[in-house]
């Protein structure tokens, strides 16, 4: 006798209350169904509770008593009768299907529900009387019915119709929690994930519309690939639930483990607590307390220990999805847990979805093209025509201070790893989608080739330098817009320890020690640590610009040693502009000096002025001797010299030189370079004024071929320093770190110098090219300089040539601008008249005829050339006089 009818009175009234549940649930269900009927069918002239009608027959699909019931609740309630169907349905239900709930227990909910209810109808209702014209409705009395018309009349008197309106949806809304027993961030949440997938789907569409918009294509296809990578994890993980609780859950239905779509974990509990419950009936529990008895059934399938927290993207912590629910998850809201896991799970499932791609990681040294010297493709030719090494003895490299021994080794391939995904997301917090194809590891900085998506302008990377230094919290990065040979843009990033560069180390590299030019200057390392040298004759004048602190005068100093390590006195004669009195002070005494360092501006213009004299002069002697250049030259005279014929002074005038008629010209010497190196040369043109300019301007023109060669420094990059003029003559520059987009600009005719690391961290742009080096400059002390300062001292004293300052202190108008355009010299109606009667417009002559210095002898030529007494020099550097000789009286 298996299926026992039960047979105790306890038995019997278990089964009829639960036939009588069933059966009352279904009138409910069919009465509801009726009203909403009724509702569908109502027809104002139907007879009702309002009228008696007017039609012979009902219309009213539901009969007289439809008709009735539907006009009594549209005169009561109007439009929000509508809800009330579905309003006395739901909770209904869901009160008998919670089958072990008694009456007594729900009685709180149930109370709770109806003011909620009661509360959305009135407030609904009353928002429709205010709201709704009947016109078109056809109500009975108005939109919100009799009980919408008395409250919106009572409210509008006393809130105004906005207050109520206020009101009122205030009050909906609380009805509608307390109804509900709703949760709004779930709706948040809901309207959230609705959103999303609109925009999914409308980018999706637009996307495959737009041929070439590749990028958006990209970012929705990543984006579904997502979601559904989301909806799969979401399965598999709903398929483990699932079979840890089948054998008690076999007829439960599907969408009670909805965990991204719905209450799931609140409907696991409800569930779980209803199979305890069916273990002991007799312990009812009320709702709250089935919620506290619930975790420790949940808990039994969770293994805290299985969250993993994983790196990706940089530091983001990511929890593994695919782990099951924490402790502190099952007491959080079901709403949070389920955001939680959805966030977890779509990067997780981009992690799944895109593999891990292999980042290629090419140390710079490799990666990186190393600089041509301007020096390197000469080598050969003059490497047979010239000794690299003079004869004469000049100090050892030794007096350097050793490179010292790198121990950092950089980041390691996890840290770049991590940087390249992190650098790939903050870029695309800025908009920008990009991946990093490649990663540069150098001593100083790394550089990441990220490969901007189709249609990203590079320049919209280059103005993010700023903020992506900021957001990534390091103290600069530098957009590389081009990499020579390569589609991809550069982002150099500082290296956390960065290796210092002595300048030993760029000279005794191979580099600098082949170089024939007597003109090598060592700069520093490439990114990638090569040596970069520069051959000054080639540049042929240098502009250092960088704001205070930036390494100049360091990087000035390294040049100036370069020179001394590779010339002699003979070979290189330097002239020192020192307005600070401070940077170039130490080298006083050095052989190689023309003139003691030069600290009076007057001075130094003398000393330009000098120079323009010197470039004439030995353009005339190139062209007696048939040579384009000091090199030539050089080599002719020192040929000469060889076979025993030295070549005599082709200039050469006794009577100028108040020798007796006749007196031999004396042999040719070669001739030495002249480098004239100007370290604040802002301060110059401040002081002296315009007339600096045009000095320099006239010696950057044309002492190329002369052997004459400026390096200007300053610290103020501004465009009354670094003018058109001086721009337009001097090609190479080198820019420091300055301190706005605009400097950068007046140096290099475009930005990155502002984010560059100080401390010699430089842009190098070479004569004729437009993509900068960046090069990390040699480091030298001042103990160095004044070791190398001090063997030069041994070696010899040095020899100066008087007439380049002699006179400048004669130069009495110099700083009003009056320096050399005067006719008011008092010996300058004399040099006319000498001029003039011997039909020699000679600067030298002047010179030694008024016993004056070259620069003022060469001012009145000038000025005789202004005002007509003599024509302008001509190729072979002569000038012909025009004015008559004076009439002797
Ligand atoms: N190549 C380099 N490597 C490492 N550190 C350097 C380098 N060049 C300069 N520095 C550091 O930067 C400091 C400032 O350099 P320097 O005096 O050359 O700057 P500056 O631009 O000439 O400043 P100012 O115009 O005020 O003289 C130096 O004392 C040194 O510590």
């Amino acid at each position: 006798m298996k299926n026992k009818l039960p047979t105790s009175p306890y038995a019997f009234s278990e089964l009829l209350a639960r036939v009588v549940k069933v059966c009352v649930l279904f009138l409910i269900i069919m009465s509801c169904t009726y009203m909403l009927l009724g509702m569908l069918g109502y027809h104002p002239k139907d007879p009702g509770w309002s009228h008696l009608g007017y039609h012979p027959v009902v219309s009213n699909w539901t009969g007289i008593f439809g008709a009735w019931m539907t006009d009594l609740l549209f005169s009561f309630l109007g439009i929000a009768a509508w809800l009330l169907p579905m309003i006395i349905l739901v909770p209904t239900v869901r009160f008998m299907v919670r089958k072990e709930v008694s009456l007594l227990d729900g009685l709180p909910f149930v109370m709770l529900r109806t003011f909620g209810i009661l509360l959305l109808m009135a407030s609904l209702c009353t928002l429709a009387s205010i709201h709704l014209s009947n016109q078109s409705l056809g109500f009975p009395f108005t939109s919100g019915g009799i009980v919408g018309q008395a409250l919106s009349d009572w409210m509008v008197s006393w809130f105004s119709l906005l207050g109520s309106t206020v009101l009122l949806v205030t009050a909906a809304g609380m009805g509608c929690t307390f109804y509900m027993e709703l949760s709004w961030d779930s709706i948040q949440n809901r309207l959230g994930a609705w959103v999303l997938s609109t925009y999914r789907g409308l980018s999706a569409l637009l996307s495959s519309s737009s041929e070439g918009n590749n990028a958006e294509e990209r970012v929705s296809e990543r984006e579904n690939a997502l979601a559904s990578a989301e909806n799969s994890t979401t399965k598999s993980l709903k398929e483990r639930i699932r079979e840890r609780f089948e054998p008690n859950f076999n007829s439960v239905d599907e969408e009670h483990f909805s965990i991204s779509s719905g209450p799931s974990l609140k409907a696991v509990n409800e569930e779980s607590a209803s199979v305890h419950n069916e273990q002991a009936p007799s312990q009812v529990l009320p709702r709250e307390d089935k919620r506290k008895a619930v975790p420790p059934l949940v808990t039994d399938i969770v293994k805290p220990d299985n969250v993993r927290q994983e790196t990706v993207k940089g530091s983001l912590p990511i929890r593994d999805v695919m782990s099951e629910p924490s402790a502190n998850e099952l007491s959080m809201p079901p709403e949070v847990v389920k955001a939680q896991s959805q966030n977890a799970s779509v990067m997780q499932a981009s992690a799944v979805k895109e593999p891990k791609k292999e980042l290629k990681i090419v140390p710079l040294a490799e990666a990186h093209q190393p600089i041509q010297s301007d020096d390197q493709d000469n080598n050969i030719q003059n490497k047979e025509r010239r000794p690299v090494r003079s004869l004469r003895k000049i100090p050892s490299l030794d007096l350097l201070d050793p490179p010292e021994l790198q121990t950092d080794h950089g980041y390691s391939e996890e840290e770049l790893e991590d940087m390249s995904r992190l650098l790939e997301s903050k870029l695309k917090d800025f908009g920008v989608i990009a991946e990093v194809v490649e990663v540069n590891p150098g001593p100083v900085i790394t550089r990441f080739e990220i490969q901007p998506a189709p249609g990203v302008k590079v320049s919209k990377i280059t103005n993010l330098a700023k903020d992506l230094a900021r957001s990534l919290a390091i103290s600069s990065v530098r957009v590389v817009e081009v990499i020579p040979g390569k589609s991809v843009v550069g982002i150099e990033i500082p290296n956390a320890s960065r290796q210092m560069v002595r300048l030993s180390e760029v000279l005794n590299s191979k580099p600098y020690n082949e170089a024939s030019s007597r003109l090598t200057l060592g700069l520093g390392n490439d990114i990638a640590g090569n040596p970069v040298v520069a051959n000054l004759a080639k540049m042929p004048h240098l502009l250092v610009a960088g704001t205070t602190g930036s390494g100049k005068s360091v990087g000035v100093n390294a040049m100036i040693l370069s020179l001394l390590f590779k010339a002699t006195p003979e070979e290189v004669r330097l002239m020192m502009v020192d307005p600070k009195m401070l940077e170039l002070s130490i080298y006083e005494g050095i052989p190689h000096l023309l003139t003691p360092v030069i600290t009076d501006m007057k001075e130094a213009a003398g000393g330009l002025r000098w120079c323009v004299g010197e470039m004439e002069r030995r353009y005339r002697l190139m062209a007696k001797m048939g040579v384009r250049n000091l090199a030539g030259f050089n080599d002719k005279v020192k040929a000469a010299e060889q076979q025993g014929k030295p070549l005599l002074d082709p200039l050469w005038n006794a009577e100028e030189h108040g020798e007796p008629f006749g007196t031999p010209a004396p042999a040719l010497e070669t001739l030495p370079y002249i480098v004239v190196i100007i370290d604040e040369f802002a301060d110059m043109m401040m002081i002296v004024g315009k007339k600096v300019e045009e000095l320099i301007a006239r010696i950057a023109q044309k002492a190329r071929a002369a052997g004459i060669h400026l390096i200007l420094a300053t610290q103020r990059p501004s465009v009354d320093v670094i003018t058109g003029l001086i721009k337009a003559n001097v090609p190479t520059r080198i820019a420091f770190q300055v301190s706005s987009k605009i400097d950068s600009r007046t140096i290099l005719d475009q930005s990155g110098a502002e984010n560059l690391l100080g401390n010699g961290d430089m842009l190098y742009l070479p004569a004729g090219t437009s993509v900068p080096n960046r090069v990390h400059g040699a480091f030298v002390g001042d103990d160095e300089v004044h070791r190398v300062v001090e063997a030069w001292k041994q070696v010899g004293a040095p020899v100066y040539i008087d007439a380049v300052l002699n006179d400048s202190g004669s130069e009495g108008g110099a700083a009003s601008g009056g320096l050399f355009d005067d006719e008011q010299d008092p010996l300058y109606d004399e040099a006319v008249a000498f001029i003039t009667e011997t039909r020699k417009a000679s600067i030298s002559s002047v010179q030694r005829k008024m016993k004056i210095g070259y620069n003022r002898a060469a001012r009145m030529i000038e000025t005789m050339e202004a005002a007509g007494v003599v024509t302008e020099a001509g190729s072979n550097g002569q000038r012909e006089v025009l004015a008559p000789p004076p009439v002797r009286g």
